[in-house]
C-alpha cells in the first residue's frame, strides 16, 4: 500500500460524503478543458461589443437558452459559432484569465488546458495572436496566482491531416509555449487512425500527445488512440465500459482517462448524473480524473463537477481524495513536483 492509500483508509473522515469545503481544499489539477469552452456569456457579449461584432442572441439569457444540447454535434455548432467574437490578442488574453480566476477560486494548482488554433486561424487570426494572448495570461496565472500550466493544441478532427500538419507547421515557432497535442471536434466518422503521421510528427518533437476518445465513439477509437496515436491519456474514455478487456487494460497500463461529467450529462451521454460510471471506474483501479470540459456551456467549473459526483453518486472524501490525487498522477508535470502537490494533498486529508 502505498503511504497515499493508506494515509486514506486510515482517517476516519474518508467514508463521510465530500463536502464543498472539503473538495474546495483538496489540490486539485485540470487536464480536460477548452479555453473556448470557458467562455462565458458576459465576455462574448463584452468582446463583441469592443469587437464590432453582431451577435445572433439578444442578451446572456437568450444565449444560455440556446445551450440545450442533443449530442456533441448539437454542442459543437454552437460553440465554434461563440467564438467568433474572439480576435485579439487581449480577447484570448482575458479569456484565459477569467478562466484562471475560476481556478485560484476553486483550488486548481495546475493545469493542462486545450485551444483550437484552427477554430481561430481559419477565420484570419494569427496563430501569433492566438498564442501570445494565452501564453501571456498563462504567465500571469503563475506568477500572480501560483498556477502552473503546459498548454496544449488541438487538431480539429472533422477537418484533414493536411491541415493539422499546416497546423503543426505554424506552431512550430512557438514550440516554447506548449507542451503537447490533442485531438478533439467530431468523433463518430473521424477514428483516430486519420491523424497517425502528424501525431508521429509530434512525437518526435518531443510533445505529449493526449486525444478525445470514447466519449460518443466505440472502443476502437481508444485502442486507435492507444495503439496508433500512442496518446500518454485519453480525453473522455467513458464508453470503455463497453468492453471489459479494455477497462482491465487501461487499469493494468495505468492510462489516465479525463473524465467530464457535466459535459457527459449535458451532451447526453448520459441522461442523468446518477448513471455515470466513474466512481465504478475509479473502483476498479482505472486512473479517472474529473474535469469541466467546457464549462461555460455546461453548467459549471471543476469544483460543480466535483460537487455533482457528491451530490448524486454519493462521492466520499476518499473517493474525492482519490481523484484528486489521480489528476496530480495523470498530469505532465515533474515527479518532483507531484510528490509536493500530493503531499499538499495529505495535509487536506488529515486535517
Ligand atoms: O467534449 C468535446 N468533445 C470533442 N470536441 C470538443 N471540443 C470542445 N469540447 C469537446
Ligand atoms: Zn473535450
Amino acid at each position: 500500500m502505498s503511504g497515499f492509500e493508506h494515509i486514506l483508509q486510515n482517517t476516519r473522515a474518508a467514508s463521510e460524503r465530500a463536502d464543498e469545503a472539503f473538495l474546495r481544499a483538496l489540490p486539485k489539477t485540470e487536464l480536460h478543458l477548452h479555453l473556448e469552452g470557458s467562455l462565458e456569456p458576459e465576455l462574448m457579449f463584452e468582446l463583441a461589443a469592443r469587437n464590432g461584432i453582431q451577435l445572433p442572441y439578444q442578451d446572456v439569457d437568450q444565449i444560455r437558452q440556446a445551450y440545450n444540447f442533443t449530442n456533441l454535434q448539437s454542442f459543437l455548432d454552437i460553440y465554434y459559432q461563440c467564438a467568433d467574437v474572439l480576435r485579439t490578442e487581449q480577447d484570448f488574453y482575458d479569456l484565459t484569465w477569467a478562466y484562471l480566476q475560476r481556478c485560484h477560486e476553486e483550488g486548481v494548482v495546475h493545469i493542462e488546458p486545450f485551444f483550437d488554433p484552427q477554430t481561430h486561424t481559419d477565420r484570419g487570426i494569427a496563430m501569433q495572436t492566438v498564442l501570445d494572448g494565452i501564453s501571456r495570461a498563462l504567465a500571469d496565472g503563475h506568477e500572480q496566482l501560483g498556477i502552473s500550466s503546459g498548454l496544449i493544441l488541438c487538431f480539429l478532427r472533422h477537418l484533414s491531416e493536411e491541415a493539422a500538419f499546416a497546423t503543426l507547421e505554424q506552431a512550430i515557432p512557438y514550440l516554447h509555449v506548449f507542451i503537447g497535442v490533442g485531438l478533439d471536434s467530431s468523433e463518430l466518422g473521424n477514428p483516430p487512425e486519420k491523424f497517425a503521421k502528424v501525431f508521429a510528427a509530434a512525437a518526435e518533437l518531443g510533445l505529449h500527445r493526449v486525444a478525445h476518445a470514447g466519449e460518443e465513439g466505440p472502443i476502437a477509437y481508444i485502442e486507435g488512440a492507444l495503439d496508433v496515436l500512442n496518446v500518454e491519456r485519453i480525453d473522455h474514455g467513458v464508453r470503455c465500459t463497453d468492453s471489459e478487456a479494455m477497462m482491465t487494460r487501461l487499469a493494468a497500463e495505468g492510462i489516465p482517462l479525463t473524465v467530464c461529467p457535466l459535459s457527459n450529462t449535458r451532451l447526453k451521454v448520459y441522461q442523468h448524473m446518477s448513471e455515470h460510471p466513474i466512481l465504478e471506474l475509479l473502483q476498479r483501479g482505472l486512473c479517472v480524473t474529473v474535469n469541466a470540459d467546457d464549462p461555460a456551456f455546461f453548467g459549471g467549473y471543476l469544483l460543480a463537477n466535483y460537487q455533482a459526483l457528491a451530490d448524486h453518486l454519493g462521492m466520499t472524501r476518499g473517493q474525492a481524495a482519490q481523484l484528486a490525487a489521480n489528476s496530480i498522477q495523470a498530469s505532465f508535470i515533474t515527479v518532483e513536483q507531484k510528490t509536493l502537490l500530493l503531499e499538499k494533498l495529505e495535509q487536506v486529508i488529515v486535517a
